[in-house]
Parts: structure tokens; C-alpha cells; sequence
């Protein structure tokens, strides 16, 4: 039978005899889950025959331990990476449906909060790319990362529900589960301490599979979901206590019922602590337990086995690993402690103080009494090692979560070459000094299928016109377009694509916002987490300076500009959620100014999340990266867009530094301070009250929002931004304002010759290779997990 009428029959199959729905009665969500249910068995083959290959041949695993896996939609990742796109499409056409209707209505995968859990997906995907053997483990979230949606332009938190859906990616994992313990108390037995929990869960598994382009490999996504070991209370029923009959699932489900909305913030909970130890524990048993079907001499686990934290988050890896060794298979504890060394990895992704996970000693001793003795036992380890050490795991009466990974890990890591080195200078310095070989850096990467393949279909035929589709899996081949950007022809259809992504953009904006944006206006875009060392409010005082510009001078040639906006701030950040106010204030008064909306929009679509991002990325023309040096250890949205050719203005922070290097100072709008200027700046008392006295346009968008501008008239509304940042202004908005200007003025003038523009676009694009996670994993590869790809 040809593919075509295979695929469509499969499809059908699972329409019937999957869900039990005739096609005269399927909806838009029957008809994407059959077609997802038919890809997906397209993806069992290679995933069996990836297990079976990695297994035969005895090769090493990499596990990937995240408690924040963004995946987004899985459908069109799956269809594009076995070659599917055009059968489905066909297919879906001969049905009467849309393929892109279709895809649009399956939801989010929300597992995370921001960067680090999207770099977790595109890791697992590369890694799947590369054919390097590898588990991602985390947890299968009841309820992802919160809906946003604006009321009065504030931000209103509401459940994610991803799972009222079927989710046709996962395979429940009945066999496969363990008991997991809290609390209770250690006891001596035979000269070995046992630890005797009196709180049990049972972690579930239910796995997803992740193809790689291509379809040759296909990993695994194991996901814990936590299950009561009483599934229901008879005897209390009987009784007519059918609340309590029912605790122990309450109790039990709590655990994976919601992901925690903080991105760069320590929580601190007890429920986030045992959220992270569950999974942790879940994941180590189940490793040991595969290690153990194949292998026997557990002192070779580091050979079989690289463990990779992501961030803090799992760091109680460490003693739960040589708990299992030492107290459950009989390890020495210097052994232990040694083959766990040699095993995890650690990976850091900030340095803001608040971000660094610290827990309590008490809570810690009365959660996981005996990995709190073996914390210390590790800690005595290291001192008797290093007497000279300055720094110990325990200070105050809390457990350092970063400097627990540090010293349990065999290599760490930073995101970008700064952040690497900054750490080096400022949070593990100590450290750093004692172990000098173990901090290595490997600059973040994002996987050119979803983000340009997928996401930018009209770039990609270009370039699948031109070089091919080699690129897909080595993106360093975009290079080679660089002779063609002479090529005006070339340049002229760069134009229309980046242009008809736009013309898409505004059709949606109108449909969906209600607000018409003409689409040779200048997209200029800021899309990210709401935070203060991200500065959306410069970004946004930005903007009242230029209204108020153009007002001084409205029959100018203004370069018209829409802002874009898009981020949520985590519920209980409230000056994040001023800032969102502030942003939704200011857009209505611009957005219905008579004088100057034709040169000025400000637009914040709610709830942004991947799919949106992979909206609006392809339709940018300028990408905002103005958070303040030293804050933002790499980003990775900045990689996106540049990729997709928008040019960057941004500070020397993070990643932008690489992406300035690879693009050329040239094609880069640079401002503001260096990451040392910011210190040195910070000494100044009233740096902020400096700034404001020497720049008159600064002082003016502040009276502004001061006056009641925004916020119909009245003074108090926004008075806390207004104090902060003529005050305190931590994050010297203030200081680093001019120098913004000037580059946003810079930007309005370059916009200008669009042909110009087009060039520094096709030449980010072209010299943006080195930005893929396919990149990055090798490096992480060589460098720390020494694992090798498997060929089928
Ligand atoms: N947590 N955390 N860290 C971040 C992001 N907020 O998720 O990790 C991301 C992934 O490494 C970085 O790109 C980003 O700069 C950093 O702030």
C-alpha cells in the first residue's frame, strides 16, 4: 500500500478504533489525536530499535534530570522530524480539514517556567538528532505553568489543564514504578544506617518518546507522576468520612499536581522540596535499576552512566546517590561518594542571589533525615581534602544546594562564556580555586527544527532553495549563504518572506487582539519571562519618551515601530506584575493617540508561551536583549530570533556577547554598560538620581508615569516603579537609559534603507550556525558526559 494511503488509513484506524469516533462525528481535537496516534506509531519502530542498539552494544547513557521539561506542541516536531509534513497535509486536505488547523489545536505542553526548561526540550531533542543514547527524566505535571490573562491589564493567573485532553504522546508505564520515602527517622542495623520513611509515595513512569530529525533515533522523556500507596480508604468510606476516605490520593497527588511559577527565584517550600526529591529518587532507582539488568560492578556506573543536573533543582542527587550505594548495595562511603562524584554533573544557570536554591537544615533533617547526615558526611569529606577551603555546604543553618552540586559533580557547567566566567569570579570562586579543571563552560544552543524548520517554513523553502536541507542538522552550512547576500534578487525574497511572516502576525494581532498594525511597520519585540534585571520597564520607558518625541515634533519622519511585548511574571512577583500593569497602562493611551499611533503601538497578546513564540519570531525585525551585564547568564530567545533574522539591540550579557562575535559588531545594536561598569556604577549612591539630572528625556517619560499619564490621572498608581527606579533602581534602568536611546535611534535610522536592513538580517541568519543545541550537546558530549552518538 503507498505511504500516502497507509498513513491515511492508520488515521483512520485510530479514529474508529482508537476513540470509537465515525468521521461524520470527529471534531478538530478527534481528528489531531488519530493523526498523532498514527505518527506516533511511526516513532515506536526507531525508539525499539534505538533501546535495542544502545543495550546491544553496551553504550553510555546520558540522563538528563530536569524539573522543567517546556516541550510546547509535540505534533508538527514529530511530523517534521519522520518526513511526514506532506502526507499529513495531504491527508488532512482529502478529509476536509486543515493540517494547520489541526496542529493549532493541541495544547502546550507547559512543564516549565522559561529558558532552562526550554533548553531541557531542545537538549533532548538534539540529543535525539545526534543518536547519543538518553533519558530525560522529570515530573508529568497535573497542571503546567499558569494561563495569563489580562483584566484591566493586570495579570490573572488561571489552572493549565493540559491533561483534560488525551495526551497522545505518553505510554503509562504501568511496570515500571518505585516507592518513594519522606520523613521518619535513621536506625542502625548491622552497623548500616536505615532510613525508615513514614510518608510513602509511589512514583509512576510514563514515557514519551522524542524522535530526532530524520526519525533514526528516538529517545526517551520519562516523566514521575506520584501515586498514593492506600488508593482509597474503605473502612473510612464505609464510615461516611469520604473527604479523609480519599486523603491518601489527595495527599499522594499533591506532590505532581502543579509545576512551581518561579523563574529565577529560589521557592523555598517544603512541597518544592519534596517535588524535587521525588523525581530525583524515582530517576536514580531507575537508573540503578538498568545499570543493573546489564551490568554488575556498580564502581563502573560512570562509565555506563553521565548524570546531568539541571540546575539545583535535582542537586540532592548527590546523597540520595551514595545513600543507594552506600546504605542500600554496600558500598563503602568513600567509594560511594566517589563513583557518585564521577557519575553527576552539574549545570548553572544564574548567578542572582535569590536564584540560588538554599534549604533550611531543619527542614532538610526532618524531610530526609539521612541525607542530611550524609550532606554532612560529604561536607567532612571535602574539608579533610581541602583544610584550607573557605567554604562549607552548610552555613546558617542551610543546606547550599549550588555549592552541594559543585562539590558532588564532576564537571559544572555555565550557559555562555561570561556567565562561565563570572562564576568563576563571583559565586564559586572559592570553589573554583580548590577544583580549577571542573568548571567548564558550554554556550546554550536551540534546535533549529522547531525553531526555524517548523516555526519559519517560508525562510526555510528559501533556504532549502538555495543550500539544501543540510542545514537542518548542521547548521554551521547557513554560512553559506553569506556570498548570496550580494544577491539582491536573493535579498528581495528574504524580504517578501520575513514580510509575509509579518503580514501573518498582523492578521492574527487583528483577529485575536483586535488591533491593526501595518506590517512595514518596524516589529520591534520583547518575549520573556517578566523580571527585573530583564527590564521590560526600560524598554517600556523607551517608549513614552518616543511618544512624548514625537509629540514635541509629530510631523517628522518617525520610523513606524509596533512593540511587542509578551511574558508572564510569577503570581507572587509583584513589582514584575507593576510592570506588566505599567506596559497594558501605557499601550491604551499610545494605541488610540490620534498623533502618534501611526508611528507607535504597543501590543502585550497574554499567556505567552512556545507556540506563541514560534508566531511571533519569525515576524521580528528587532530583538530586545537589554537585560543588565552580568545578569542574564546566557538567554536563548536571542538565538532564536537572530537565526531567524531579526537584529539584535541588546547589552553585553549572556549570550549576546557570542551572538555579537558571530554576527559582527556591525550587525548588532550594542548599548549600555559592560557587566564590571555595573558593578562599578552600583558604588555610586545616587547613580540612578545622576542619570535622571543629565538626561532630560529620561526625567520627562518619569514625570509621566508619575503624573497619572497611564493611569488616568492619578499620582499613586504606578508611584512604586517611579520610586524604584529614581531611587534604589538596582538594575540601573536609569544609568543605562541614553545609551538606549541612542541605540534605539541608531535602529530607526538602519531601519530605514530596508535593503540595508535585509543585509545585516541575511548575514545574523547566515552567521548564526553555531547557535544550534545540536552544537552544544556535542560539546557537553566531549567535554563532560563522554558519550558517543550510536548509528542504527
Ligand atoms: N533559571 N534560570 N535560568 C535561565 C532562565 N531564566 O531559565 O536559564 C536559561 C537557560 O540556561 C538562561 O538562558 C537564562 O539566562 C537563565 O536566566
Amino acid at each position: 500500500m503507498p505511504a500516502a494511503a497507509a498513513f491515511r488509513d492508520s488515521l483512520l484506524r485510530h479514529l474508529t478504533y482508537s476513540l470509537g469516533k465515525a468521521p461524520e462525528n470527529a471534531d478538530i481535537t478527534d481528528w489531531r489525536i488519530a493523526l498523532s496516534l498514527a505518527v506516533r506509531d511511526r516513532m515506536v519502530d526507531p525508539w525499539f530499535a534505538s533501546a535495542r542498539a544502545t543495550q546491544e552494544g553496551g553504550h553510555k547513557r546520558v540522563y538528563y534530570l530536569s524539573m522543567e521539561f517546556l516541550i510546547g506542541r509535540l505534533l508538527e516536531d514529530a511530523v517534521v522530524n519522520l518526513g511526514l509534513l506532506d502526507v499529513a497535509a495531504d491527508t488532512m486536505h482529502e478529509l476536509g480539514l486543515s493540517l494547520s488547523d489541526v496542529l493549532a489545536d493541541e495544547p502546550d505542553a507547559a512543564l516549565g517556567n522559561g529558558g532552562l526548561g526550554r533548553l531541557a526540550a531542545c537538549f533532548l531533542e538534539s540529543l535525539s538528532t545526534i543518536g547519543c543514547p538518553a533519558v530525560g527524566y522529570g515530573i508529568r505535571y497535573e497542571h503546567g505553568l499558569f494561563k495569563q490573562s489580562f483584566r484591566d491589564g493586570r495579570q490573572i493567573e488561571s489552572p493549565e489543564d493540559w491533561l483534560q485532553q488525551d495526551h497522545a504522546w505518553e505510554f503509562e508505564r504501568s511496570g515500571v514504578s518505585f516507592d518513594v520515602g519522606f520523613g521518619g527517622d535513621v536506625v542502625e542495623r548491622g552497623g548500616h544506617c536505615v532510613w525508615r520513611p513514614d510518608e510513602t509515595v509511589i512514583a509512576a513512569a510514563y514515557d514519551t518518546p522524542v524522535v530526532g530529525w530524520r526519525g533514526n533515533w528516538a529517545n526517551t522523556l520519562r516523566l514521575w507522576s506520584a501515586k498514593p500507596t492506600t488508593i482509597f480508604d474503605l473502612a473510612r468510606f464505609n464510615r461516611g468520612e469520604y473527604a479523609a476516605a480519599a486523603e491518601p490520593e489527595t495527599l499522594a497527588r499533591t506532590i505532581t499536581r502543579v509545576l512551581y511559577p518561579d523563574d529565577s527565584t529560589d521557592e523555598g517550600k517544603r512541597l518544592r522540596l519534596k517535588q524535587e526529591f521525588f523525581f530525583t529518587a524515582a530517576s536514580l532507582r531507575d537508573i540503578l535499576r538498568r545499570f543493573g539488568s546489564e551490568f554488575d560492578d556498580l564502581k563502573q556506573l560512570p562509565k555506563k552512566a553521565a548524570i546531568q543536573l539541571n540546575d539545583t533543582h535535582p542537586a540532592i542527587a548527590g546523597p540520595e546517590l551514595v545513600r543507594l550505594l552506600h546504605d542500600e548495595r554496600g558500598m563503602s562511603l568513600d567509594c560511594a561518594i566517589k563513583t557518585a562524584q564521577a557519575t553527576l554533573n552539574y549545570t548553572n544557570h544564574t548567578l542572582l542571589p535569590e536564584a540560588l536554591e538554599r534549604w533550611s537544615e531543619g527542614l532538610m533533617r526532618e524531610l530526609l533525615p539521612r541525607h542530611m547526615a550524609l550532606i554532612e558526611r560529604i561536607d567532612d569529606a571535602h574539608h579533610q581534602a581541602y583544610p584550607s577551603r573557605t567554604v562549607s555546604l552548610v552555613e546558617n543553618g542551610d543546606v547550599k544546594m549550588g555549592e552541594l552540586a559543585f562539590v558532588m559533580a564532576n564537571r559544572v557547567n555555565g550557559v555562555s562564556a561570561l556567565h562561565t566566567d563570572l562564576m568563576k569570579q563571583t559565586v564559586f570562586k572559592d570553589l573554583h580555586a580548590l577544583h580549577p579543571e571542573r568548571i567548564v563552560n558550554e554556550t546554550n544552543g536551540v534546535t533549529p527544527r522547531r525553531w526555524v524548520l517548523s516555526a519559519n517554513p517560508r525562510l526555510s523553502t528559501l533556504l532549502a532553495g538555495r543550500i539544501g536541507l543540510g542545514w537542518v542538522d548542521d547548521l554551521q552550512q547557513l554560512e553559506r549563504i553569506e556570498p548570496m547576500v550580494d544577491d539582491k534578487a536573493f535579498r528581495d525574497q528574504y524580504a517578501a518572506a520575513k514580510r509575509a511572516n509579518k503580514a501573518g502576525l498582523s492578521d492574527w494581532l487583528r483577529d485575536t487582539q483586535d488591533v491593526s498594525v501595518d506590517p512595514d511597520a518596524m516589529f520591534d519585540v520583547q518575549i520573556k519571562r517578566i523580571h527585573e534585571y530583564k527590564r521590560q520597564h526600560l524598554n517600556i520607558l523607551e517608549a513614552i519618551a518616543l511618544w512624548q518625541a514625537i509629540h514635541d515634533q509629530p510631523n517628522a519622519d518617525w520610523t513606524p515601530r509596533v512593540k511587542i511585548f509578551g511574558g508572564k511574571a510569577a503570581p507572587g512577583y509583584v513589582f514584575a506584575k507593576e510592570i506588566i500593569y505599567l506596559i497594558n497602562s501605557v499601550a491604551k493611551v499610545l494605541n488610540s493617540d490620534p498623533v502618534t499611533s501611526k508611528f507607535l503601538k504597543v501590543i502585550y497578546p497574554p499567556n505567552y508561551n512556545v507556540s506563541l513564540a514560534e508566531q511571533l519570531i519569525p515576524a521580528t525585525d528587532l530583538s530586545e536583549q537589554i537585560s543588565t551585564a552580568g545578569k542574564e547568564a546566557s538567554g536563548t530567545g536571542n538565538m532564536k530570533f537572530a537565526l531567524n533574522g531579526a537584529l539584535t539591540v541588546g547589552t553585553l550579557d549572556g549570550a549576546n556577547v557570542e551572538i555579537r562575535d558571530l554576527v559582527g559588531p556591525e550587525n548588532f545594536f550594542l548599548f549600555g554598560m559592560t557587566a564590571q561598569e555595573v558593578v562599578e556604577r552600583r558604588m555610586i549612591e545616587d547613580h540612578a538620581a545622576q542619570a535622571i539630572g543629565a538626561d532630560t528625556r529620561l526625567a520627562r517619560a518619569l514625570d509621566a508615569i508619575r503624573s497619572g499619564a497611564f493611569s488616568g490621572g492619578d499620582r499613586d498608581t504606578f508611584a512604586s516603579i517611579v520610586d524604584n527606579l529614581s531611587g534604589p533602581d538596582y538594575f540601573l534602568v536609569c544609568s543605562d537609559f541614553t545609551d538606549y536611546w541612542r541605540a534605539q535611534r541608531d535602529v530607526d535610522a538602519a531601519f530605514r534603507d530596508r535593503d540595508a536592513w535585509m543585509r545585516m538580517a541575511m548575514l545574523n541568519t547566515a552567521r548564526s550556525g553555531w547557535l544550534s543545541s545540536d552544537r552544544t550537546i556535542r560539546g557537553y558530549m566531549a567535554d563532560i558526559w563522554k558519550a558517543d552518538a550510536v548509528h542504527t
